[in-house]
């Protein structure tokens, strides 16, 4: 059984304190994607209660193989209750009927206890607290801006948190429009996958608003295995994309050097147990290294995703004046690579595209 979440604040008395707790493990999630889906069942083992929301429903209500939750809904109350193994399956619609609506299709995070919103707005209601990890900045602003929105129901009392990877132009936007409603912002992007996220090991990149962040580190704990807080807003976003423009290149040198084993007659296996004993031994190239050379591109990271964060990260080196031509030929291959339609594969098929361009292909 892990531990309850951390208390936010020290104690004031014993009421506000219980009430506190309460509102501390209530937690929004917008954006069920590869890294959503994973962070909010890790907040769910870990005893906080979560009201989900995604575009597409369909990923929150995936049939999972046993159908043995059912969602009720009375007015506001929209809770998930799991069904005994001795309720007998046929009983379900009685249940349904006597309750009003509900679903069979309850995806993992239901069958995990979580709630479903039906519009952003309706989980900022609710929640005190919610956290957002959605695909790019046009989807960030629209989850924040757009007709149900974040914005309808943001306000004194509440925090908003966007973890998902932008530039700083536009947490900056939307941390003054949440302000302006009276309500509070902190932009914490991730460094670290699909894998780190299902572990909670991910690293916190955070900057806005402190009094938010330092309520949100008991999330954090459940999140991540570090987090950093940078200051003022724009910091987070401006760090996670120096670290993806770093990584992007370092994927395609990879990439280039597999192929460059293979053309000049070494094998690539051997190449990846050489660099996992030097200097440049890394987790990336430990990870990757042996399912690019099977051809093997399961998304953990979309390509796509690489692709906007070097483009990005290319921006943040032009308003700065910063040359950046490794970084710059990278974001070429990975263009090309959505180009050629991979763009929702692992960011690691860019090795497909320096093989077809010069390699073994
Ligand atoms: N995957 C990874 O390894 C990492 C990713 N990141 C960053 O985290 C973020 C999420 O990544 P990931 O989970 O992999 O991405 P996915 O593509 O798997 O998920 C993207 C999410 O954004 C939602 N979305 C997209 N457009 C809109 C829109 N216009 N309005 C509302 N919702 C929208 C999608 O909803 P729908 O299901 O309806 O399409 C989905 O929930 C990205 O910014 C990415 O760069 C950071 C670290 C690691
Ligand atoms: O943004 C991607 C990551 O692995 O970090």
């Amino acid at each position: 059984q892990p531990p309850p979440p951390r208390l936010p604040r020290a104690r004031k008395t014993k009421q506000s304190s219980s009430r506190e707790r309460e509102a501390a493990m209530e937690v929004g999630f917008l954006g069920l994607g590869i890294m959503g889906k994973a962070m909010a069942a890790n907040l769910l083992r870990h005893g906080f209660r979560v009201t989900v929301w995604n575009r597409t429903l369909s990923k929150v209500r995936d049939a999972p193989p046993i159908r043995r939750s059912i969602r009720l809904r009375f007015g506001q109350i929209d809770r998930s209750i799991h069904m005994p193994c001795s309720v007998p399956f046929c009983f379900y619609p009685i249940i349904s009927r006597t309750c009003g609506d509900f679903c069979w299709q309850c995806d993992e995070l239901v069958a995990m206890g979580a709630a479903v919103g039906d519009t952003p707005a309706s989980v900022v209601a609710k929640c005190k607290y919610t956290i957002a990890m959605l695909s790019d900045p046009s989807a960030a602003l629209s989850v924040v801006f757009d007709k149900d929105g974040v914005l309808e129901q943001i306000g004194e009392g509440k925090g908003y948190v966007d973890m998902s990877t932008v530039d700083a132009a536009t947490s900056c936007k939307i941390s003054e429009a949440v302000k302006q409603k009276g309500g509070a912002f902190v932009e914490a992007p991730v460094s670290g996958s699909k894998k780190p996220a299902e572990d909670g090991q991910l690293v916190i990149l955070a900057a806005g608003d402190k009094a938010l962040y330092d309520d949100m580190v008991p999330a954090f704990d459940v999140l991540g295995k570090k987090s950093f807080f940078l200051g003022e807003m724009g910091n987070g976003a401006k760090m996670k994309l120096v670290v993806n423009m770093i990584m992007g290149s370092m994927m395609n040198a990879f990439s280039e050097g597999l192929c460059l084993a293979d053309k000049s007659g070494l094998s690539p296996q051997t190449l990846l147990d050489v660099l996992d004993l030097g200097a440049i031994a890394n987790p990336m190239f430990k990870m990757k290294g042996p399912s690019m050379l099977q051809g093997s591109y399961n998304p953990a990271f979309p390509l796509k995703h690489q692709q906007k964060d070097m483009r990005l990260a290319l921006s943040l080196g032009d308003e700065n004046a910063v040359s950046m031509p490794v970084a710059a030929a990278s974001n070429e291959a990975f263009k090309k690579a959505r180009s050629l339609g991979l763009g929702d594969l692992d960011f690691s098929v860019v090795h497909e595209v320096l093989k077809g361009t010069g390699g073994s292909g």
